[in-house]
């Protein structure tokens, strides 16, 4: 497969409605999670729907976010101030794979592989730009994540 027929993560995944599946399943699992519930609990109700345009604007797909939310720099300015901590971080992420399974987001080694590897660092960046100290650069492009080394092979 090239370049130009390797779809993108956000494709391979099932586009928007895969992934507003994804996050509604996620926030679910927030609502009623001890670490994170508190979190969340002043959120906006359209919230999950803008992670979901966040992720396909990430993934590959529309720049739905961007158009809708104002890009970067609205999402950094969600975090900042909030000292997220390890243990929320890691419940973040543990919650979301298991909403991936729970609403059947490809399940092979490639696109898990690429799935994990942004939000891996996505968590870890909100940690640091959530710092009450931290001094990020508040206009940045919306990161755009590929495949990585393992894009699907097709002989
Ligand atoms: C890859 C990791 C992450 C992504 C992609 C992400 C994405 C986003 C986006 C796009 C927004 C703004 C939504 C909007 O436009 O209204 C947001 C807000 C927010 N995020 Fe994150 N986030 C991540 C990690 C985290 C973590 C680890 C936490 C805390 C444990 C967190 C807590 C919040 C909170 C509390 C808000 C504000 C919710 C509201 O009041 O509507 N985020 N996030």
């Amino acid at each position: 497969m090239d370049d130009q027929s390797t779809p993108t993560l956000y494709t391979w995944a099932g586009g928007a409605p895969a992934l507003a599946r994804l996050t509604e399943a996620f926030y679910r699992r927030v609502a009623e999670d001890e670490v994170l519930a508190p979190v969340f609990a002043g959120m906006d109700p359209g919230h999950a729907h803008h992670v979901a345009l966040w992720l396909g604007e990430v993934f590959g797909g529309p720049a739905a976010y961007t158009e809708e939310r104002g890009g970067y720099e609205f999402m950094l300015s969600q975090h900042l101030g909030r000292a997220i901590t390890e243990e929320q971080r890691r419940r973040w992420l543990d919650l979301i794979m298991d909403a991936a399974d729970e609403v059947a987001l490809p399940d092979d080694p490639e696109f898990r592989a690429a799935f994990v590897s942004y939000l891996e660092w996505g968590t870890r960046l909100a940690v640091r730009n959530s710092a009450v100290d931290a001094t990020p650069f508040h206009e940045a492009p919306v990161p755009k994540w590929g495949w990585g080394e393992a894009p699907p092979y097709v002989q």
